[in-house]
């Protein structure tokens, strides 16, 4: 499933993000990608062993983990390797695979992508996040503090940047659902269930979804 996330940060979250990552060190992006990624990267990321990153990585796990979209959607188990990237003047990310299973001493599976744009789509041109389908590709450039949650299994690029900085912030998750079919079959219930009890209050429809939904999640959960 791919969706976005209008607004997932306060205007404050945003403010910090920015104003913490205009002052930092960023180091070459290929340091961190897969062997044929690297010949298609050419972005900076902010030094991941630093505490500045750390720090960034705790704060939008706290960010996601607050966010119910979020949380029902992709049934995170963890959201691991968070990076925070910047593309300069003409930067890109050639077409890619991510890595199916990334992390330094601990894998983790990469089920979900997602990027959180930092930057406002009007200081920059290009830059924009291409998604390839089998039939088709679509194009995302998201305002400042909104993100787009997308299947890892995609080919996807990140256009050249011709004029000004693309700062965004880049991110994987293992689900606790691998299959995405079954993820979304709970996403809908979920979302049904909810609605139910928002009109209704907890009545037999609410429970009979609800037990659904949960002997569903025991079923596939790992
Ligand atoms: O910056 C983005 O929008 C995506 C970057 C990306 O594809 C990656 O880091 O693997
Ligand atoms: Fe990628």
């Amino acid at each position: 499933m791919l969706f976005s996330i209008d607004d997932i940060l306060t205007s404050e979250e945003l403010k910090f993000f920015i104003d913490h990552l205009t002052q930092a060190t960023f180091v070459d992006g290929k340091t961190t990608a897969g062997w044929h990624a690297k010949l298609v990267k050419n972005n900076q990321q902010l030094d991941k062993k630093t505490p500045e990153a750390q720090a960034l990585r705790e704060q939008v796990q706290s960010i996601l983990k607050k966010n119910a979209l979020f949380q029902s959607a992709v049934l995170p188990k963890i959201v691991h390797s968070i990076l925070a990237s910047r593309y300069e003047d003409g930067m890109s990310y050639g077409t890619h695979t991510d890595n199916a299973l990334m992390g330094d001493q601990e894998f983790w599976r990469v089920d979900v992508s997602f990027t959180l744009f930092l930057s406002d789509p009007e200081t920059y041109t290009g830059g924009e996040l291409v998604i390839e389908n089998s039939d088709e590709e679509r194009s995302y450039k998201l305002k400042a503090g909104s993100m787009i949650v997308y299947p890892s299994t995609t080919l996807h690029r990140v256009e050249p940047v011709s004029q000004g900085v693309r700062l965004a912030i880049v991110g994987w998750v293992q689900s606790l659902v691998r299959d995405p079919a079954n993820r979304e079959i709970l996403f809908d219930l979920d979302t049904t269930r909810r609605s139910i009890f928002a009109k209704e209050g907890k009545t037999i429809e609410f429970d009979l979804v609800s037990k659904t939904y949960t002997n569903l999640l025991r079923r596939w959960a790992e």
